[in-house]
């Protein structure tokens, strides 16, 4: 559960760019208070309104590493700029516990394997030591062919 509360005092918006390092996420977003923005392909930010009765499902990097780079980890963040209590609940989907690794299926000549196996567990501690918050950990695990 996320609970904002925008001051132009405290000057706080809410979360900055970030992927979320998991698979999926769903997310029941705050049905009356804006501040959902995700990134688009232009790299700019999109205000996601308050749509009630829905719920928006994020793809994580760990579904991005499953589908071999076809999944697309969306950048998101949080700016609230209404001074009034913001509240969302995001489950987290995180991965299975054990290794994890692009479907074989989706590897073939046009698709060549793009990410070595890594397990959530692994891929949360390296988010962490890189300060790298925002999908650009994957780099570090992309696949080189020898
Ligand atoms: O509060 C929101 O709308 C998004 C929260 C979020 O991105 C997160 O918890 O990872
Ligand atoms: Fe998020």
């Amino acid at each position: 559960m996320n609970k904002y509360h925008f001051t132009h005092e405290s000057g706080v918006p809410g979360i900055n760019t970030h992927t979320d390092s998991g698979f999926l996420t769903i997310l029941q977003d705050d049905e009356a208070v804006c501040g959902l923005e995700v990134m688009n392909k232009s790299g700019d930010f999109i205000s996601i309104d308050p749509w009630p009765g829905t719920l928006l499902v994020n793809i994580g990097d760990m579904a991005t590493v499953w589908s071999n780079g076809r999944f697309h980890n969306v950048k998101h963040r949080v700016q609230c700029k209404e001074t009034k209590i913001r509240v969302s609940i995001a489950s987290f989907l995180l991965g299975p516990r054990g290794t994890m690794e692009p479907l074989p299926e989706l590897v073939d000549d046009e698709h060549p394997r793009k990410y070595i196996p890594t397990s959530f567990e692994d891929y949360r501690k390296l988010r962490f030591a890189t300060k790298l918050h925002a999908g650009e950990a994957l780099e570090q695990l992309l696949y080189t062919p020898k």
